[in-house]
């Protein structure tokens, strides 16, 4: 996960002009967020950068400044913190932090601090929060002022924004005089309520949450509406004398200050899904840090990295702080996940049920770890009301493994020759009408207008395996009207395929071996096949394994849905009205003699017994430490609960007796496959192979981490392997592994 952004030396003049590029793309990134709105002057040029180009100019005029420190000038990002100076004086200077981009650089800033204090310090590791710093005063227990951090000496004045921020309450639990500073953000829930408020009030539309942050806040003292913000705090430190009251204790670490803000009321990172680790090993620190960055796309707000401090203030004060960042802390950038390109397409596609959507091709840029082309957008109602453009610079987010998203546009940096985005006036796949009555629009004819797709999609490998019919004879299926929907593909008669172009006695033998053996397939396959809107191939795997049966799933109501790993509140219902949807075709594969049952899979009521005898087993054990003498007054009740407990558990391990990939307390062990598979498995595709480990009680997952119980690797070298290896993570070969599940092989 090493980011190595190395900087160039510059020349003279290259150098002038980076810190000039540098400046003027700071001033707006701590301005408004709405480019153009922050220039009053028409004709001055805007410069807007991403963070990743800006780091980069950063580190270039960093590493020139260290050969040339005689061309050093008094602006340079390196010498100063951010925006533009406020009338506010702050207590004490808000300082910024330095970077380090790799865990070899992390593992030589601690040796450096180490030998500074003579110890390695406890640390305090926590999400690096994507927003604004902000200093918030109380008074006796009243908020009194918010400040910006400005130049970091003299910040803006910004109270008027307080009742829009949530987490900086009006009134602390205990009347203490203090100050807090932490980061407001926009969540990215209230990134996407600020848009829509800012659409319907004739505004022009955030280009992303940390970019919308500045304008939001600003904002707020003449906008007719409220744009609801999110405060998180990091720190706690004295007013000046002229604030009376009762203050906090000055010897807190930072840990403790942190404890002390929750109950003062104040939220922190620490009851955010982020979380923070104190961690008395620079190992320990970067465990939390390689775990923040595996979360980042599930937090609901944007970090851009993680910050390690020192926790204790006498470790602190030891160390001290440069004009323009603490020595005791550092933040430990993450590679960046969005990026600043051109939108050069709209492509409009239509989905196997139906739904049209848009999809972006932009100038290829790398973001998130890949270099990215096509980027989803929102809908069309969207899309028009945002009004973005053919040509626009647009901001592309790709967080974790999730599909990169355009987030919005940059504007101001229009140049006149954009182009509007002309939405279908018909179905682009079938010519047919539109329905626009919904938010996501869909053909009038639904799943038969993609009919050939789904058929296609319903017989590849994945699914029924029916490989014999290729996508000139689905052609002709639909064509002739005899497949009208993916069931009918077995009701199909060796007469009917006769008829068809091409198609011989053998060649028909061989289509209705194929569709015969379909019959078989385990109902996850089934399940992918009937193309259910939300689910994929190991979504579907999850449903079947959960339910056990169609049955049970097409009885199963949302809140049932919901308890399948990866369902949420807003996939269920969508399942359940798709399943709704698909009855009469499910109604006909059942008639067709399909299987609908997942073989070998022990369903809902062997997680539910799972569940009862894990739970069975801590009573035990808690009886047990209680002691033998409740234990014996218990005695009768006891013994005849404790018969039925063994047969329950026998009947449990006899079920999990062909299940060698779940663990003893009943979890399923996590699986990482990795390269060629060799002897019995090397036929398996990997997704034959993520099947299979999920048959056996297993979870199959794509990346090694702690949690991994186990590497299949044919050879060693990989960085999975490596990875494996320093974890001391079980590796077996393809072969070995064969060995282990050859009750399912
Ligand atoms: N795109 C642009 O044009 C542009 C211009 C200027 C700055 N920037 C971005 O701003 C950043 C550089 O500016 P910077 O000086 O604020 O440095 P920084 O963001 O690298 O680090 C310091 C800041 O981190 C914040 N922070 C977040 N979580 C924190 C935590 N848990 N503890 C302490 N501080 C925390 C604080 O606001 C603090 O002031 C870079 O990310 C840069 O990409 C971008
Ligand atoms: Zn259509």
């Amino acid at each position: 996960m090493s980011q190595t952004i190395a900087g160039r030396t510059l020349s003279r003049p290259d150098y002038e002009q980076a810190v000039a590029t540098a400046r003027a793309a700071s001033t707006q990134y701590y301005g408004t967020g709405e480019a153009a709105d922050a220039v009053a002057d028409e004709s001055a040029e805007v410069t807007v950068l991403d963070d990743a180009t800006y780091d980069q100019l950063v580190r270039d005029i960093a590493v020139t400044e260290a050969e040339h420190p005689e061309w050093q000038v008094q602006a340079s990002p390196t010498q100063v913190v951010g925006g533009d100076a406020g009338d506010v004086e702050h207590s004490a200077p808000m300082l910024s932090l330095d970077n380090v981009f790799s865990a070899a650089e992390l593992a030589d800033w601690h040796a450096g601090l180490s030998k500074r204090l003579g110890r390695g310090p406890r640390y305090v590791a926590e999400p690096k929060l994507d927003g604004l710093a902000l200093a918030a005063r109380y008074r006796q227990g009243a908020l009194v002022q918010l400040i910006t951090r400005g130049d970091g000496v003299h910040g803006e004045d910004v109270t008027f924004a307080a009742a829009a921020i949530s987490g900086l309450p009006a009134q602390l639990s205990r009347p203490l005089t203090l100050e807090v500073r932490g980061e407001v953000m926009l969540t990215d829930e209230q990134f996407a309520a600020a848009n829509e408020l800012r659409l319907a009030n004739a505004d022009r539309p955030f280009v992303n949450p940390r970019n919308g942050v500045a304008g939001a806040l600003r904002g707020s003292k003449d906008r007719t509406y409220v744009i609801p913000m999110t405060f998180f705090a990091y720190q706690v430190l004295a007013l000046p004398e002229t604030y009376p009251g009762e203050r906090p204790d000055e010897s807190l670490g930072y840990s403790a200050a942190i404890e002390l803000l929750g109950e003062l009321g104040v939220s922190t990172a620490a009851t955010s899904p982020a979380r923070i680790a104190v961690a008395d090993t620079i190992e320990a620190v970067q465990e939390y840090i390689d775990e923040l960055l595996a979360r980042r796309a599930d937090l609901g707000f944007g970090i851009d990295g993680a910050v390690v401090k020192a926790d204790s203030p006498a470790d602190r004060a030891q160390a001290g702080s440069s004009s323009r960042a603490p020595r005791w802390g550092i933040a430990f950038k993450f590679p960046a996940d969005s990026r600043l390109t051109t939108l050069e397409e709209v492509i409009w596609q239509v989905g196997r049920t139906g739904v049209i959507t848009p999809r972006a091709r932009v100038k290829p840029v790398f973001v998130g770890g890949t270099t990215v082309t096509y980027a989803t957008l929102h809908n069309p109602n969207d899309l028009a009301r945002q009004g973005l453009m053919l040509g626009d610079t647009v901001m592309v987010l790709r967080a974790g493994e999730v599909i990169p998203r355009i987030e919005g546009a940059v504007v101001s940096a229009r140049t006149g020759s954009e182009t509007p985005i002309e939405a279908p006036e018909v179905c682009p796949n079938c010519g047919g009408e539109i329905d626009r009555s919904q938010e996501r629009w869909r053909c009038r004819r639904g799943r038969t207008c993609a009919l050939p797709q789904a058929v296609r999609y319903a017989v590849a490998r994945d699914c029924w395996d029916i490989e014999s019919v290729g996508e000139k004879l689905v052609r002709q299926l639909v064509d002739t009207g005899l497949v009208t929907d993916v069931a009918d593909v077995f009701a199909l008669t060796q007469e009917q395929l006769l008829e068809l172009d091409r198609m011989g006695r053998t060649s028909a033998a061989k289509v209705l071996g194929e569709i015969e053996k379909a019959k078989s397939q385990p109902l996850a396959r089934t399940l992918t096949a009937l193309g259910v809107r939300g689910t994929g191939r190991s979504m579907s795997r999850r449903i079947a394994r959960w339910f056990g049966s169609m049955d049970d799933i097409q009885a199963a109501d949302a809140a049932a849905l919901e308890e399948v790993d990866g369902i949420g509140p807003e996939k269920a219902p969508v399942i359940v009205e798709e399943l709704i949807e698909l009855a009469p075709v499910i109604e006909k594969l059942r008639r067709a003699g399909v299987s609908m049952a997942e073989p070998g899979v022990p369903g809902r009521v062997v997680a539910a017994e799972r569940a009862a005898a894990a739970e069975r087993a801590a009573e035990r054990a808690a009886a047990a430490a209680a002691g033998d003498a409740e234990a014996d007054a218990d005695g009768a009740a006891a013994t005849a609960v404790g018969a039925v407990d063994d047969e329950a558990d026998a009947t449990l391990a006899a079920l999990l007796a062909d299940q060698p990939l779940t663990a003893a307390n009943g979890k399923p062990m996590s699986v990482v496959v990795t390269g060629k598979m060799t002897g019995p498995l090397a036929a398996l595709s990997r997704n034959e192979m993520n099947e299979l480990i999920e048959r056996a009680g297993g979870k199959s997952s794509g990346s090694v981490s702690k949690t991994t119980s186990l590497l299949v690797a044919a050879e060693g070298g990989s960085s999975k392997y490596k990875k494996a290896q320093d974890l001391g993570i079980t590796i077996e070969t393809p072969e070995q592994f064969a060995e282990r599940l050859k009750s399912l092989l």
